[in-house]
């Protein structure tokens, strides 16, 4: 396959594994990303030196100029849009072109209907920390793609961080876990950061010791075999501090707020679906 990897709709999630990608060493010169606006694919450009970023508003074909002679085409814009972007390429596309979505509710056979017949295609459920090649994501092949295109797009995804095959059926829950997971790390981070205020530090304190305390907590849950329930217990001294705390958490049920909100995303992802007909 060509080299040349395209990243139509290149946002927050799409911006992400670009960078993962240039991280693990591939060349910019093969890198493509289009926007709407000129003002962020200038911002593109100037972050991402190599790249070629092209806007919409300056160049209304940019995004078949970008999946012409791609080899893999990521389809990075809200669920709504997808269908339109993918219609809009077909005639760009090589037979050979696969064609990865990484949005969420947006199922293969939505793909594929938007699609010419017989082109490859996988959905890709991605997570933001790909931009420090530490995501999570998953790839679910259409019924065109062939086990050796699904290899390769999974060498490429590996630079963005672990790669995990699930059957399309998992990737709305995958989603509620690792696709939406990043943000509720970081309201973890929020809500202790505010704690920390109303116990009497100082914010700018207060927010330090919860980002520097997130993040080392996951340094330790990146170790190879990493367990979070023995990790926990390692800082929880028999009637200390720690144990108070987590006690309080159980008492309030906070594992079932956190199902709750997990089942709500994934009940999400599935009205999306629905709504996209
Ligand atoms: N954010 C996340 O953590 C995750 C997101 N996703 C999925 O990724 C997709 C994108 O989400 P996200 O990155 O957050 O959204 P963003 O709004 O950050 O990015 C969307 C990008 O698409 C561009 N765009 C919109 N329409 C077009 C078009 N017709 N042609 C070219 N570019 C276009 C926008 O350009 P401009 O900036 O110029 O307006 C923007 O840069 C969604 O489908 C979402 O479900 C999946 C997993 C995680
Ligand atoms: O919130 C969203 O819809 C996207 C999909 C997963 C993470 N962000």
């Amino acid at each position: 396959m060509s080299n040349r990897i395209a990243f139509l709709g290149c946002g927050s999630m799409n911006e992400a594994i670009l960078s993962g990608l240039l991280e693990a060493g591939t060349d910019p010169a093969d890198v493509v990303a289009t926007v709407r606006r000129a003002e962020r694919a200038a911002e593109l450009a100037e972050r991402h030196h190599g790249i070629t970023a092209i806007a919409g508003d300056e160049e209304p074909d940019n995004n078949k100029q970008a999946a012409k002679g791609s080899g893999l085409v990521i389809l990075g814009v809200k669920p709504v849009g997808i269908a339109d972007l993918a219609r809009e390429i077909s005639g760009s596309l090589s037979p050979k072109t696969i064609v990865v979505s990484v949005a969420v509710g947006v199922s293969l056979a939505q793909l594929e209907a938007a699609l010419p017949a017989g082109q490859p295609v996988i959905r890709s459920m991605p997570n933001t920390p790909a931009k420090l090649g530490r995501g999570v994501v998953s790839v679910s092949p259409g019924t065109n793609c062939t086990p050796e295109q699904l290899q390769q797009a999974k060498n490429v995804f590996k630079g963005a961080g672990t790669v995990v095959e699930v059957p399309e059926e998992q990737v709305d829950a995958l989603s509620a876990i690792s696709g939406s997971g990043p943000a509720y790390v970081f309201y973890l981070a929020e809500a202790m950061a505010a704690a920390g205020v109303k116990l009497g530090l100082d914010h700018d304190l207060a927010l330090l010791l919860a980002r520097e305390t997130v993040a080392g907590a996951g340094f330790m849950l990146a170790e190879p075999g990493a367990d979070p329930s023995a990790l926990r217990k390692g800082v929880t001294s028999p009637n200390g501090t720690t144990e108070r705390a987590i006690a309080t958490f159980d008492d309030r049920d906070l594992p079932a707020i956190i199902a709750a909100g997990t089942r709500a995303a994934t009940d999400r992802a599935a009205e999306i679906t629905k709504q996209l007909g």
